[in-house]
């Protein structure tokens, strides 16, 4: 795999105020790449430099293709037809601008609407069209399914896939915990303009000191006693055939838990296992930084 972007110690300042702190991160060709951080962590800030539409001080960024920028909603005059504002753009980038995008986006169904009467699903369709007119290679996309419902974000999610195949890279902003897990390849969080963790998703939910659940159902109740003296076991909640246990170390838990039961010859009829979810582990280290 290639590299498509690559940021190295990154320094942006505004003012006196450091806001990206040695930021070093790449994204691969090919890859959907999320960039997450509360409110004020640098995202955008880390974005704009990558486009080239913001200076910085220190460091270095490379971008190996053509890119493509999705659009804030509120970038447009409102008085511009759909199909004036994918001219515009095409021209401005110099192409005949390929009309089966809009297609593709469903653009063509309201081009002659005005922009400030289009609805926000037609709005991003438009903005993504407009990205693409110049067939870039890595494309850029700030909260692309913001305010669409069920249908318009499976829809958008599908393209985005598409885009994918064909071999785009995507980076992504999004608060959508539950979006970037089924969309994105690797994550990176910002915690205060520094990279806090960049992996995948699964690894953002198993690799961790996080706390899981361990659940079991006996066929007879479970005396807690037995676990007073348990080191892998931190809390615990009982009630008659339900034992429910906070652990660190599922494995060395369960090992313990199920030794116990064989001694008492009680039966284990189901054990459920509950992990930090995405939203949980994002939360921690994007706030706290652990
Ligand atoms: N034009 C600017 N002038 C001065 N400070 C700025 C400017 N733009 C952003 N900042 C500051 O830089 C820091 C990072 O902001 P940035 O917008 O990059 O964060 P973000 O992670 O994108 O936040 P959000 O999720 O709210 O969009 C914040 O402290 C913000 O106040």
């Amino acid at each position: 795999m290639n590299v498509a972007i690559e940021v190295e110690n990154l320094v942006k300042k505004y003012g006196n105020n450091t806001v990206l702190h040695q930021l070093t991160f790449t994204a691969m060709q090919g890859e959907i790449f999320a960039l997450l951080g509360a409110n004020g962590a640098g995202k955008t800030t880390t974005l704009e430099c990558i486009e080239g539409i913001r200076s910085y001080q220190e460091g270095s960024i490379h971008v190996h293709g053509k890119i493509g920028v999705q659009l804030q909603s509120t970038s447009l005059p409102g008085s511009i037809t759909a199909i004036e504002v994918y001219k515009l753009f095409s021209k401005w980038n110099k192409i005949k601008g390929d009309m089966t995008l809009l297609e593709r986006f469903g653009v063509s169904d309201f081009k002659n609407k005005q922009y400030k009467s289009l609805l926000t699903g037609q709005k991003r369709r438009l903005h993504l069209a407009i990205a693409l007119v110049h067939n870039p290679d890595i494309i850029f996309l700030d909260e692309p399914t913001a305010g669409l419902d069920v249908e318009g974000r499976v829809a958008l999610h599908n393209e985005i896939r598409g885009l994918k195949e064909a071999g785009k890279t995507i980076i992504m902003a999004s608060h959508d915990m539950a979006e970037v897990e089924s969309l994105c390849d690797r994550i990176a969080i910002l915690r205060e303009g520094k990279l806090a963790f960049l992996g995948t998703a699964m690894e953002l939910t198993q690799t961790y000191y996080g706390e899981s659940r361990i659940i079991i159902r006996t066929r007879y109740p479970f005396p807690t006693r037995n676990l007073i003296n348990s080191k892998q076991v931190k809390t615990t909640e009982n009630d008659q055939n339900y034992l429910a246990v906070i652990t660190e170390d599922i494995g060395d838990a369960l090992l313990e838990l199920l030794t116990i039961l064989k001694e008492l010859d009680n039966d284990v009829l189901d054990i459920k296992i509950e992990r930090a979810t995405l939203e949980q582990r994002f939360m921690e280290i994007a706030k706290e930084g652990r």
